[in-house]
């Protein structure tokens, strides 16, 4: 089996994109023996802080994004990282080429109970010609700009999942220290009798979200004429772990309790990333009304309404949407 750098080399993935996955995997490594010591360390629960989402921080949300931050910091190559659990980006090398944004945890609500969870990254480049000034619009660039994109599950096995823009492999942890390859070429099917939504937000839905989810549970007697099963396992990178795996169809909608706000999850740490990832294995990712990866960000800690999976169960959800906004312009 490949070592991650040596199937990068051989790919011929540019030596320092190599060498920053590298860099990305040390800290991701890091978070693996604490998450895997958990209790024994300490490392479990909560703090007295709440991040700039107004989320309260476990303490492994804090550890994981230390760990990120200061060893990718570390590295030359790194002009500034944006993270989840930071307010604002944070300036390496100004010299540096590379920009970082992650979400170091990833279904932190998963930790205490011992559920898979994951890391979530996502590589930008300086734009040429910016000026060397520390300044958030570096990083305003929509998801088309990403050059790489992956994600670290710490479920059962640690496995990688990454595209350089060349689809998608994947990487398993092995007890020497090594991702080495395990998945060439992931592709998603494109059909899929498999949904993830939280159905306790139903109420909240808009009218095109509310009649595609009826038509899903009306299974073999419904408009759609086949039994769906759903699964909601509340860590994003394990949803999206498994529609690479087998298919299926994710989504966060927007919904009606903070009805200013596109959706829960993060445009920039989680929709772009996962979106790279999946289109790169041959699926669809959606607001519902646009590519995510062709949102415009214009602010680093925006949210964005996420649908994504099976291709041409994608395209069913985005019908319904559009049979729901014509009838409203009628
Ligand atoms: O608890 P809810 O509302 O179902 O939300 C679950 C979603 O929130 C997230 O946990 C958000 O990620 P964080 O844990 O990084 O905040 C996703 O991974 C997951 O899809
Ligand atoms: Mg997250
Ligand atoms: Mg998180």
């Amino acid at each position: 089996m490949q070592l991650l750098s040596n199937f990068l080399k051989h790919k011929k993935t540019d030596p320092e994109l190599v060498e920053l996955i590298d860099t990305l995997m040390l800290a991701c490594k890091e978070i693996a023996l604490q998450l895997r010591e958990g209790e024994l360390a300490g490392v479990l629960g909560v703090t007295e802080n709440t991040n700039v989402q107004g989320e309260t921080q476990k303490k492994l949300d804090v550890i994981a994004n230390e760990v990120m931050k200061k060893v990718l910091l570390d590295n030359p190559l790194v002009r500034g990282v944006a993270s989840e659990e930071e307010d604002d980006p944070v300036f390496g090398n100004p010299e540096g080429r590379f920009l970082v944004t992650y979400d170091p945890l990833d279904g932190s609500s998963n930790i205490d109970i011992n559920v898979s969870v994951g890391t979530i990254f996502s590589i930008l480049e300086v734009p040429p010609g910016a000026e060397p000034s520390d300044s958030v619009e570096l990083f305003l660039q929509p998801g088309t700009q990403q050059l790489a994109a992956g994600y670290v599950l710490y479920g059962p096995s640690a496995v990688l999942a990454l595209t350089t823009g060349d689809g998608v492999n994947m990487f398993t942890l092995a007890h020497t220290g090594d991702f080495l390859l395990t998945h060439e070429d992931v592709t998603v099917p494109a059909e899929t009798r498999e949904f993830a939504i939280n159905m306790s937000n139903q109420r909240f839905w808009e009218v095109g979200m509310q009649t595609y989810v009826s038509d899903l549970l009306a299974g073999s007697e419904g408009p759609r004429s086949k039994n769906y099963n759903m699964r909601w396992v509340a860590s994003m990178v394990a949803e999206v772990h498994r529609i690479l795996t087998r298919g299926g169809l994710f989504t966060y909608p927007w919904d009606s309790r903070e009805p200013n706000k596109p959706g829960k999850l993060r445009l920039m740490y989680e929709g772009n990333p996962m979106s790279m990832l999946i289109e790169q294995a041959g699926g669809l990712s959606t607001t519902c009304y646009e590519r995510i990866m062709e949102v415009q960000p214009e602010q680093i800690h925006q949210r964005v309404s996420v649908a994504l999976g099976s291709r041409e169960e994608v395209k069913v959800l985005l019908a319904y949407h559009q049979k729901h906004r014509t009838e409203n312009a009628n």
